[in-house]
Formats: structure tokens, sequence, C-alpha cells
């Protein structure tokens, strides 16, 4: 027994590991290397398809207790359903991010599970117009700017308390490369996901003092019903991706990765940053 110990340096002897075997805090520390979510709770806006459904499915196989939400019960019950049959630990509940009660239902839904939230990563985004930009209503101006802007700080504003004590929290806000590249006939949704990365930056700062990082994925062309959807795809873009891109339209689980990665510990020292996943770059 005593050789188990025998490497535990000094300065670490009357600290609480100390008197746990060398082994089995190996295989713990291994355990926790391929479970780096673990005991953590994620918020996931608009996550019962799509990019927001990979990114849940990688949070939970990563370790997290995984909230998914939406707005409509039967994607939420289907999707959370899915994995379970994985043996993932999800909860679900509908949430349609730009109304304040179901925002607050949601956030009542993820304190269940243990008082408190890790992670949020909003997703949720709509487009519901194709044309010009300046013959917008303002109605359409209002839905675009509340769903796809004003709701992740809101939800954000409702969750802080309950993320600020746990410590290591993270954000993640889902902009795109049409905020680099403004598509022709999206220039409210190209206006909406520009905001998203000043969201970002500005978040940031102001969360740093409390020790909460926020980031911004910045997808490209994935296939889904809403980015190969006759409202969002593009004639020109699909042409730019063969030139300069990687020969492929993306999945949605090419997004789930670095979105773990930037909760995860390894991400510690990161934030305020807009990380494009496009299969090109659209920044000079
Ligand atoms: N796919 C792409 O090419 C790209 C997508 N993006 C962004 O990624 C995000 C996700 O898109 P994607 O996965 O393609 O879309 P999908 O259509 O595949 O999935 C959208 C998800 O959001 C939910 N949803 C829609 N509106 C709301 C709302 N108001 N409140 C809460 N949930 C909502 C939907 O479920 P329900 O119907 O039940 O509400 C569904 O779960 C969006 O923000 C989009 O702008 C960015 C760049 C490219
Ligand atoms: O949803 C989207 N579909 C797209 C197609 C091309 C460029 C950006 C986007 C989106 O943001």
């Amino acid at each position: 027994m005593a050789a188990m110990f025998r490497s535990v340096p000094q300065i670490f002897r009357g600290h609480q590991f100390a008197s746990v075997p060398l082994s089995a805090r190996m295989f713990s520390k291994r355990a926790d290397e391929k479970r780096p979510l673990a005991d953590k709770v994620a918020v996931i806006t608009g996550s019962t398809k799509g990019i927001g459904f990979a990114i849940a499915q990688r949070l939970a196989q990563n370790g997290a207790h995984v909230v998914i939400s939406s707005r409509k019960q039967q994607n939420v019950d289907r999707a959370v359903a899915t994995l379970k049959e994985e043996g993932l630990s999800v909860t679900g509940t509908v949430c349609h991010v730009g109304k304040a009660k179901d925002r607050q239902h949601l956030v009542d839904t993820a304190l269940e599970h243990s008082g408190g939230v890790d992670f949020l990563v909003c997703v949720a985004g709509v487009n519901p117009l194709v044309g010009s930009t300046l013959g917008a209503s303002e109605q359409i101006w209002d839905k675009i700017l509340d769903v796809n802007v004003k709701s992740p700080a809101l939800l954000l504003s409702q969750l802080l308390p309950h993320m600020e004590k746990r410590g290591g929290s993270c954000v993640v806000l889902v902009s795109s490369v049409a905020a680099y590249i403004p598509v022709p006939k999206l220039g409210v949704y190209n206006t909406s996901k520009a905001a998203l990365l000043g969201l970002c930056k500005s978040l940031a700062i102001e969360l740093a003092p409390k020790g909460i990082r926020v980031n911004c994925l910045v997808p490209g062309i994935i296939k889904t019903d809403f980015g190969l959807g006759e409202k969002t795809v593009p004639n020109l873009l699909p042409e730019l991706n063969k030139i300069y891109g990687l020969q492929r339209f993306g999945e949605p689980e090419d997004c789930a990765g670095i979105v773990s990665f930037l909760c995860s510990p390894d991400a510690r020292y990161i934030t305020g940053e807009n990380i494009i996943v496009a299969g090109f770059s659209p920044k000079l």
C-alpha cells in the first residue's frame, strides 16, 4: 500500500487526494478525460434537431446532463427519447426562446437536476424572410432580432445567478458565415447573425470578472432542414464552397466537437472568440 502513495509529492500529502490510492486516482483521471463534462449541466435552445441536437448529443456523450428544448412538445419528446435510448442523461421542455414565460420554465427545468447550470448553448434561430432588407416589415425585424439576438441575452440574464455560483461556466452563441459574407436576400438574418458576433465580444468582457466565458460558433452551410431549406439556401454560396471549401456541405456533427471543447476545461482561457466551422475561411 505504501508504494501506491510513494509518488505523491510532499506538498500534496495533506491534500484530500493523498488518501486515495494512486491507481484509483489514475483511473478516475482517465475516466474524466473521456468524460470531460461529467457532473455539468447544459441548457441548449433549439436542440431537438439539426445543429442543436448534434451538440446536445455530444455534450451528453461527454458526460453532461443536457436540457433539450424547442417550440414543439412532440419534437422535445422525440429528441429526449432518442438520447435516452443511447443511455444519456437528458431532460427536455418546450421553450420558444422569444417567450419570457417559456424561458423561465426552461430555467426552472434545468435547476431541477442539481440546482445550477454550467453551460448555455443558444442555437435557436429563425429566418422568416427571403427578400429585400429595406422592404422588411417592422414585424419581420422584430421577430428575427427577438429570436436570434435578444433571446440569448435575455435567457442568459435569467440563468446568470445560477451559473455564476458554479465556477467554470460558459456560454456558446451560434452565428453564421452570413455575418461575414452577406447572403443575398437574407439581409435581416445576416444582420442578426453579425450582431451575435458583437454580442459575444460584449458579453465576454462583461462576464469575465465572474469567470464566465462566452464564445460563438459560426457555422457555414450545414445539412439541416434550415440550412438547405428554401428560405436559406442561396445560389451563390454553394458555388463559393466548391471553389474555396472542403468540397462538401457540413454535417451537424461537424459543429458538435468544437462546442464540447469550448465547454471543457481545456478551453478555460478562451473567451470572446467567434469560431468559424465552414469548410472555408471567410476572413482575410
Ligand atoms: N444549417 C445551416 O446551414 C446554418 C445554421 N445556422 C444557425 O444554426 C442554428 C440552428 O440551425 P439548424 O440546426 O440548421 O436548424 P434546424 O431547422 O435543423 O433546427 C432548428 C431547431 O430550432 C428549434 N427552433 C426553431 N425556432 C425556435 C424558437 N423560436 N425557439 C426555440 N427553438 C426553436 C427547432 O425546433 P421546433 O420547430 O420544435 O421549435 C429545431 O429544434 C440557427 O441559429 C441557424 O441560424 C448558422 C449557419 C448555417
Ligand atoms: O442557415 C443558413 N443557411 C446558410 C446558407 C449559406 C450561408 C449561411 C447560411 C445560414 O446561416
